[in-house]
């Protein structure tokens, strides 16, 4: 069975923390979950971009005094996974007994760090997430400004990308996991404090990591459960191989979009803090052959949307495209 691991969080040793459940692997800062496929190192962190320099003095007690009275949105999980559903996509009639795996508060700041400190192993955990917009206060309007925007914005320019569509703050729980999915983004990931494992999957994983259609509320995210594989339903996913990294308060991990990620706040490390930056995709340039895997998964999502569309029911699109592909093309 797993390791029994009692963490030293930020603040003294917590709980026992329950077994975790495939076992833990020691790292200098704390404690990784093992899963059960191989990894390799990301090639590249950036550790010199001072792109978020001013936010490394964010701890807790600055942002309580200083993120100003708005609400802020704290998801919660029954376990310490965290995954994304889009509630507009949730309908019964196509997911008949879909769960929402995590709910959603708004509370002040204060009323999220009183929760968030007393917090034991056990109960629900809490994420905060909240866009750095001027409901702030005035000092971190001023960190904010001082981001290093020079540098972002001569990448942006380098490579075409679209505008800046949001920058979030992310408060996590030691220990928390958000699964592997892919945004249709490219993003800056900047680690504030804290220690966040990355792991990372090429677009054409796509094949490995089954990812839920995409008029599921979970579209976007993989269907295989890292915890506990389902091999019989996912046999690829026998194939996977990752690349991972532990980022460090100032790293900066740059995650293209529809790369998969999975993030997880290591156990025994304390809360994580991060920033990230979110780009919109730029004006679409000429079709290159051969197609890069990221085009082929959008042509998969609009061939999607096209057909259930055109059906008029998610159901029948499986029987289409395997009439369409059975003995014709495979
Ligand atoms: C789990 C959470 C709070 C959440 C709840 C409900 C809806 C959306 C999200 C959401 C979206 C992005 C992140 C940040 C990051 C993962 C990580 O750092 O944990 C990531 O995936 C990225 O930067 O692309 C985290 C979350
Ligand atoms: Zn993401």
């Amino acid at each position: 069975p797993g390791l029994r691991v009692d963490p030293v969080g930020a603040d003294g040793p917590s709980a026992d923390v329950p077994l975790v459940p495939g076992g833990v692997i020691r790292h200098k800062h704390g404690y990784m979950r093992r899963y059960f496929f191989p990894m390799e190192p990301v090639p590249v962190i950036l550790t010199d971009t001072n792109l978020v320099k001013p936010a490394l003095s964010w701890n807790l007690e600055y942002l309580e005094k200083n993120l100003g009275d708005g609400d802020f949105s704290v998801f919660y999980s029954k376990d310490h996974k965290f995954k994304y559903y889009d509630q507009a996509k949730y309908n019964d009639k196509v997911v008949p007994d879909f769960t929402p795996p995590m709910s959603q508060a708004t509370m002040k700041f204060s009323e999220f760090l009183v929760k968030f400190r007393q917090w034991k192993h056990g109960q629900p955990r809490m994420y905060l997430q909240h866009p750095l917009n001027d409901s702030v206060g005035k000092a971190i309007k001023d960190d904010f400004l001082a981001f290093n925007w020079k540098w972002l914005e001569s990448v942006q320019k380098e490579h075409n990308w679209g505008n800046l569509s949001s920058n979030l703050i992310y408060i996590g729980m030691e220990g928390n996991v958000t699964p592997v999915h892919y945004d249709e983004q490219e993003n800056f990931f900047a680690q504030v404090e804290g220690f966040k494992r990355c792991i990372l999957f090429p677009p054409e994983t796509f094949e490995c990591l089954y990812p839920y259609p995409v008029f599921h509320p979970h579209d976007r995210q993989s269907q295989v459960d890292f915890d506990k594989p389902d091999f019989e339903s996912f046999p690829k996913a026998r194939h996977l191989r990752g690349f991972e990294c532990v980022l460090e308060p100032g790293d900066v991990l740059y995650i293209p979009k529809y790369w998969w990620h999975h993030v997880e706040s290591l156990l025994g490390a304390g809360h994580t803090t991060s920033i990230n930056f979110w780009y919109k995709s730029g004006p679409l340039t000429q079709v290159e052959y051969p197609l890069k895997p990221q085009r082929k998964v959008a042509m998969i999502r609009n061939l999607e949307k096209v057909v259930t569309e055109a059906l008029g029911n998610p159901f029948e699109v499986g029987p289409l495209f395997e009439a369409l592909a059975l003995g014709r093309y495979i």
